[in-house]
């Protein structure tokens, strides 16, 4: 388990293979663990934590970066981030703001109740899509039958497009654990890897952190104290270890709602929407918006599904909602941008 982020002093870590200068070769290895505002606390190799600050105002460090930093006193200044292998956005209606990076899988976790957002799940699923992360999707409450049928029958499409879908029920009303849905198999699938976990509030996320982490609401308080004294508690994107040998890592993001999709192009969107991209080779005009474009291979598949009454359970069908979402979207990112990009 990680320690909490405390104050050491910096000397006593110094590479002794640099400890003569005070360029590039004092700086030292770290990963970001938590990041609020200006300050961020960075773990080192060996697991000490310290709170540090970026070097200027135009280094934008987010949780999962893996950073290069110089010590001083008791804290640190970060100088350069190593390129990163991905990085995702969050956006409010005010603004846009990358948020986290390096990651492995993103588990999207929804509940038989309250009923979830298709179109925030399709968001979720676009963004890991055009980063190249694989979205794990969970549906928690299997113990509440008559709703988790209907729930696990809106994200038919989604299994049909290739997503894997897995039931759970972290916590059934009578503590019984229908087969197939224990949390230990969802947390199973957490090993080795590093997650972000984002879900509607009420869908289960804190149960499901708190049986991975044990002791993660301790560590988020101590890291806000250290961060902010105590302050915004709920803002901070917290980084947990899993297991001792710190293999295997989950994201927090408190109060996530929507990711931020406003860097990608508009006439990319289809290719990152597994149900349209395949029709897509069906459309006239080669820079078809599948808007309303005569020829279109994908507003074919839409009508054809209609007509046909198919299942949009069944592979290589776009349903109406699904293409909804798309034309709701191509317009969001073709908007002129209203708000900052941080
Ligand atoms: N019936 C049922 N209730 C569950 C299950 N898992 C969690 N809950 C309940 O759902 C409610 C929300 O769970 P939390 O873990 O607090 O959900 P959260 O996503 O962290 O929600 P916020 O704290 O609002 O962000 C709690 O009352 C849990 O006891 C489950 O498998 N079945
Ligand atoms: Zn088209």
């Amino acid at each position: 388990m990680s320690r909490p982020p405390r104050a050491s002093r910096a000397s006593s870590r110094r590479n002794p293979r640099s400890a003569a200068g005070d360029g590039p070769d004092t700086l030292e290895d770290g990963l970001i663990v938590a990041s609020h505002g200006r300050h961020c606390v960075v773990e080192t190799p060996d697991g000490q934590r310290v709170i540090c600050h970026p070097r200027g105002k135009k280094l934008g460090v987010v949780v999962g970066d893996r950073v290069r930093w110089q010590p001083s006193q008791d804290e640190g200044t970060i100088e350069q981030i190593t390129p990163r292998r991905n990085l995702l956005y969050r956006q409010d209606e005010v603004r846009t703001k990358s948020f986290a990076a390096n990651l492995d899988q993103v588990l999207i976790l929804v509940a038989a109740e309250p009923e979830f957002s298709e179109h925030q799940l399709s968001r979720a699923l676009i963004a890991c899509e055009a980063e190249h992360i694989e979205p794990l999707i969970v549906l928690n409450k299997a113990d509440l039958a008559p709703l988790f049928a209907r729930a696990w029958q809106r994200l038919a499409p989604y299994r049909a497009m290739g997503y894997t879908v897995l039931p759970m029920a972290a916590k059934p009303v009578d503590g019984v654990v229908p087969a197939g849905c224990s949390l230990d198999d969802v947390i199973a699938r957490l090993q080795g890897r590093t997650t972000l976990i984002l879900g509607p509030s009420g869908a289960g996320k804190s149960t499901l952190i708190n049986r991975a982490v044990p002791r993660a609401a301790a560590l988020t308080n101590e890291i806000s104290q250290a961060l902010n004294s105590g302050k915004h508690t709920t803002t901070t994107t917290t980084w947990y270890w899993l297991d001792a040998a710190r293999t295997g890592a989950l994201i927090d993001s408190p109060g996530f709602q929507e990711f931020g999709l406003r860097h990608i192009e508009p006439m990319q969107l289809a290719a990152y929407m597994p149900d349209l991209k395949p029709h897509v080779a069906e459309c006239r005009f080669y820079n078809c918006t599948h808007l309303h474009e005569p020829g279109c291979g994908v507003r074919a598949a839409v009508a054809e599904a209609v007509l046909q009454a198919e299942s949009p359970a069944s592979a290589g069908v776009i349903s109406a909602s699904r293409y909804k979402i798309y034309s709701d979207l191509f317009h969001e990112l073709s908007a002129p941008p209203n708000y900052g990009v941080g």
